[in-house]
């Protein structure tokens, strides 16, 4: 029986996620025995930079597909939310699985409501995307970076560093957090979320037909339409969690519906655009030209020059 070593983070949610699809393959009958071996990437050692300001995509990946190249790895469970839009030439996405919820989820001390914080209130994020579309809803709020796992941000909450903070509902979810520790699932259309959020991908070597053979039992038709198109857009405005994007695509009878959005930091200038298609390239093409149009892709440009990415 092939031993099938699979590489993760360290991070607890890193782990929870790798094991938790270990078992899914497990259950869907993989003749596979299984092995975890952890790998600390670029990412997890940075812990106090803004992550915006590090620099260089894929700071969680870099380290995880050279142990790939090497065999030293057969597999590694990625958040596709912090996959680049390109993958390295001989590696591929072996599955996509059925996608957590994609919401953000806003929690505050005493669970005061998003619209219901006093003027000024400090609210934790660390992502560009979040903080640009908090201040379309609620211009007045002091948002002050945060960094750290989902254990230390709740901490930091509690300590009273903040009046609020936002977490990714998927993490929180495959964590075993319970509804009940959120004060507001944010809804896609008022915070639309990160390009793959709530979405896993695998990613294994392009040769490894064996393997791609198992994963291939696992893809989720759907979530894999809607996260091509919500890459593809990705791709083509040339973005990277650095900057201020989002989009999200849903599935209906075989019909993707994607709608992309490029904002300032500062959210005084937004950019958002819907397209329909039965091809998920299409769908990512169109909004990123529609947007392109209006100067999107140029804001882009511009956000990242005065950011030195
Ligand atoms: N940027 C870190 C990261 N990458 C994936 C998730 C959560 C899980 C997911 O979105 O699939 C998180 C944490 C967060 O943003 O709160």
């Amino acid at each position: 029986m092939r031993k099938i070593i699979v590489g993760s983070r360290r991070s607890k949610l890193a782990l929870t996620q790798t094991n938790q699809f270990i078992e899914k393959m497990k259950a869907a009958g993989s003749p596979f025995e299984f092995e975890i071996k952890e790998i600390v990437t670029k990412g997890d050692r940075i812990v106090d930079v803004m992550l915006s300001k590090v620099g260089g995509k894929g700071l969680f990946v870099k380290e995880i597909e050279q142990a790939l190249f090497n065999k030293e790895i057969d597999f590694a469970v990625h958040s596709m939310k912090d996959m680049p839009s390109v993958l390295p030439e001989s590696l591929t996405i072996g599955c996509i699985p059925e996608r957590e919820d994609p919401r953000d989820a806003y929690i505050a001390n005493g669970h005061v409501k998003l619209l219901e914080l006093p003027v000024g209130a400090v609210v934790g994020t660390s992502s560009l995307r979040r903080s640009s579309q908090l201040l379309l809803l609620r211009p007045d709020l002091d948002i002050q970076w945060i960094r750290g796992n989902i254990d230390t941000r709740l901490a930091k909450l509690q300590a009273g560093d903040f009046d609020a903070i936002i977490l990714a509902a998927a993490g929180l979810k495959r964590m075993g957090w319970k509804d009940d520790l959120v004060t507001e699932f944010l809804e896609v259309d008022e915070c639309l979320p990160a390009i793959g959020q709530g979405a896993l991908g695998i990613e294994c070597r392009e040769d490894d037909t064996e393997l791609l053979a198992e994963l291939a039992k696992l893809n989720h038709e759907e979530t894999a339409l809607a996260v091509n198109a919500e890459r593809k857009f990705l791709r083509d405005m040339d973005g990277s969690c650095q900057v201020p994007i989002a989009g999200y695509g849903t599935v209906k009878d075989g019909e993707i519906t994607f709608t992309g959005l490029i904002s300032s930091p500062e959210a005084d200038q937004v950019f958002k655009e819907t397209s329909i298609s039965r091809d998920p390239i299409q769908a990512g093409r169109e909004v990123a030209e529609k947007i392109s149009a209006q100067g999107g892709y140029d804001l882009i440009q511009r956000v990242k020059a005065e950011s030195n990415v």
